[in-house]
């Protein structure tokens, strides 16, 4: 009994020691935890001071030479065709163009957030376009916005991610190469979504940018700057990219048109994407504008000899004029719905409408149904793209970052599988389309599984196209997103929203949206009918929100239209027939 005081008093002396060791290190890692959010604030705060400091160098030039408002209004009223042409008559000049553009381009910017910066040379450029440019090239001195990812010299190519700020490129992209040698004025870089592998248009470097019809809700993404400020008129021709719906999802939700080509038949030399090392599901570049024959002129300026001169892996594809003249009557399948998350009433209205329009113009419409998607859009999509390397670039890229709310389920890959498939199964009748991505969030991570996984896509795309050849098919027309525009606070949340967007990724098809109608006040009242649209899960109610009231009434809503690959052309003629057809307005 003796020794009991001296070893409660060991014990004690222990426990004080182990007390303090545990307050010392919490207070260590607090401090670590505030210094390094310290120096984060800093290069963020930093890098946005720079970015604003070009738009407000633009700004203060623009003071000083304005341009008259009746001046600036006409040419921002001009199509692209008719600005070609009075720029090649030398009726206009291209500092004028440029002056209107970038005027307008800042002024949406204070309602919506869609610039990260200007491209401060413009002026020089388009002054030099004038003097000495080549008049008939079929760009000149066309200003042309760019999706901040995408190489323009002397500037960082972030794509949203704190990693990327301080490392400026040494040249422009191919693509920025290409549009200056045909004439174009690059002018501003556009807003994104944190590493871009989302549908919402948000980072922490640069913010959340707005969707011009109603602030509320989101342009999309990841190319949503470009959807933002075109849709707004602050732009008229544009570049994104596309691995997943990306410059689909924000034509659809800011009433603008683009298109995602086959990968491979345009060059991305010179983008930043996330997930370089995974080629089976690449991003591509794609052109974005406010009407269909201005897709058409990029299109055949990226289809020219410059393209394949300065990246050498790309066929030297020429522009298809045959495909896009062509005047047979085509056999084109429709479908409202892929099989994963349904869509609200509107958008199964946009796809019947342009069912009928292209009915009444003679072709045959069949009814499609992309085979057993329901399933692959988890597993071969989702799986690819996060699951095959378990969620491992994309979460060493966002490392010491704040996390986007876009992004935020990046956290589960970090979960045992056996734990990502018991969660799955729990929430398999709440909410099964999400419950299906869960259970791909992490593959085994073997590169035979990886092989296999491989095959799996290649034989998925094999039978897809053997559907799509059995039904003698030209061209499909389908939904975009399935809802229009969601709030901005909910888009976060919908990532498999996108699912018959990255349908045409998975299987490489090339693949257009265009808006064919807006909200009306009986949408509203259609999406509030249970027997229309029961919205049965979470994710459901969510998609009913974008449009069960009347401050939605106005919103766009686009259709896809795919042809089979390298038929970018094709793809644009049922694009122009249905514009023309459906005389869609914008703002
Ligand atoms: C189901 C929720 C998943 C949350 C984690 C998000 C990570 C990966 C999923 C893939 C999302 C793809 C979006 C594609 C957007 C796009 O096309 N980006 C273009 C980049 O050039």
């Amino acid at each position: 009994m003796p020794e009991l005081p001296a070893i409660s008093g060991i014990a004690g002396g222990v426990r004080r020691k182990a007390v303090t060791l545990v307050t010392v290190s919490c207070a260590i890692l607090m401090a670590r935890w505030y210094w390094r959010n310290r120096q984060l604030d800093k290069k963020l705060d930093k890098k946005r001071k720079q970015c604003l400091q070009t738009l407000e160098k633009v700004e203060k030039e623009l003071q000083k030479n304005k341009l008259p408002a009746r001046q600036k209004e006409a040419i921002l009223s001009l199509s692209l065709s008719t600005l070609q042409s009075k720029l090649r008559s030398g009726e206009l000049k291209a500092v004028d163009v440029l002056r209107a553009y970038q005027e307008q381009a800042l002024k949406v910017n204070v309602k919506i957030n869609c610039l990260t910066e200007a491209i401060t040379d413009a002026q020089e450029l388009a002054a030099a376009c004038d003097e000495t440019g080549d008049k008939t090239r079929l760009l000149h001195g066309i200003p042309v916005s760019l999706k901040e990812n995408i190489g323009v010299k002397g500037y960082d190519r972030t794509g949203g991610l704190q990693i990327n700020i301080g490392v400026p490129c040494d040249k422009d992209a191919v693509i920025t190469q290409v549009l200056k040698r045909h004439g174009a004025i690059p002018f501003v870089r556009t807003n994104i979504p944190q590493a871009m592998l989302s549908y919402t248009c948000s980072n922490p470097i640069f913010g959340s940018t707005a969707n011009p019809h109603n602030v509320l809700h989101t342009p999309g993404g990841s190319s949503g700057g470009e959807g933002a400020i075109i849709g707004a008129g602050g732009s008229i021709i544009g570049i994104g990219s596309d691995v997943g719906g990306s410059v689909r999802v924000p034509a659809s939700f800011c009433g603008c048109c683009s298109l995602k080509p086959t990968l491979g038949r345009f060059s991305k030399m010179g983008f930043y994407t996330v997930t370089k090392g995974q080629t089976q599901i690449s991003g591509v570049p794609g052109p974005m504008a406010r009407d269909v024959d201005s897709l058409v002129v990029l299109t055949r300026v990226l289809s020219s000899p410059d393209m394949f001169e300065l990246d050498a892996s790309l066929p030297p594809l020429p522009f298809q004029q045959q495909l896009l003249n062509s005047t047979h009557r085509l056999r084109i399948g429709y479908y409202t719905w892929d099989g994963n998350l349904p869509p609200v009433p509107v958008v199964s209205r946009a796809v019947r409408e342009a069912k009928k329009v292209l009915e009444d113009l003679g072709h045959t419409l069949v009814e499609f149904s992309p085979i057993d998607y329901s399933q692959k859009f988890a597993e071969l999509f989702i799986g690819t793209m996060l699951g095959a390397d378990q969620g491992q670039t994309l979460r060493s890229k966002v490392k010491g970052d704040y996390l986007d709310g876009g992004l935020k389920l990046i956290k589960m890959t970090l979960l045992p599988r056996w734990l990502l498939s018991l969660l799955a199964k729990m929430i398999s009748l709440k909410e099964p389309v999400l419950s299906r991505a869960v259970a791909h969030f992490k593959k085994e991570g073997r590169t035979y599984n990886w092989f296999c996984h491989v095959v799996k896509i290649q034989e998925y795309r094999e039978k897809f196209t053997e559907q799509w050849k059995s039904l003698d098919l030209d061209a499909v027309i389908c939904s975009a997103f399935p809802s229009p525009a969601p709030r901005t606070c909910d888009v976060g949340r919908l990532t498999t929203g996108g699912s018959n967007l990255a349908l045409y990724n998975l299987v490489n098809f090339a693949a257009g949206v265009l808006p064919v109608t807006k909200v009306t006040s009986q949408d509203v009242a259609d999406a509030n009918n249970p027997a229309l649209f029961p919205a049965r899960t979470s994710l459901e109610r969510l998609l009913k929100k974008s449009c069960d009231t009347e401050d939605c009434v106005g919103l766009p809503v686009g259709v896809q239209c795919v042809t089979l690959p390298f038929k970018e052309e094709l793809c644009l003629r049922v694009m122009r027939e249905l514009e023309t057809a459906v005389n869609y307005r914008g703002l």
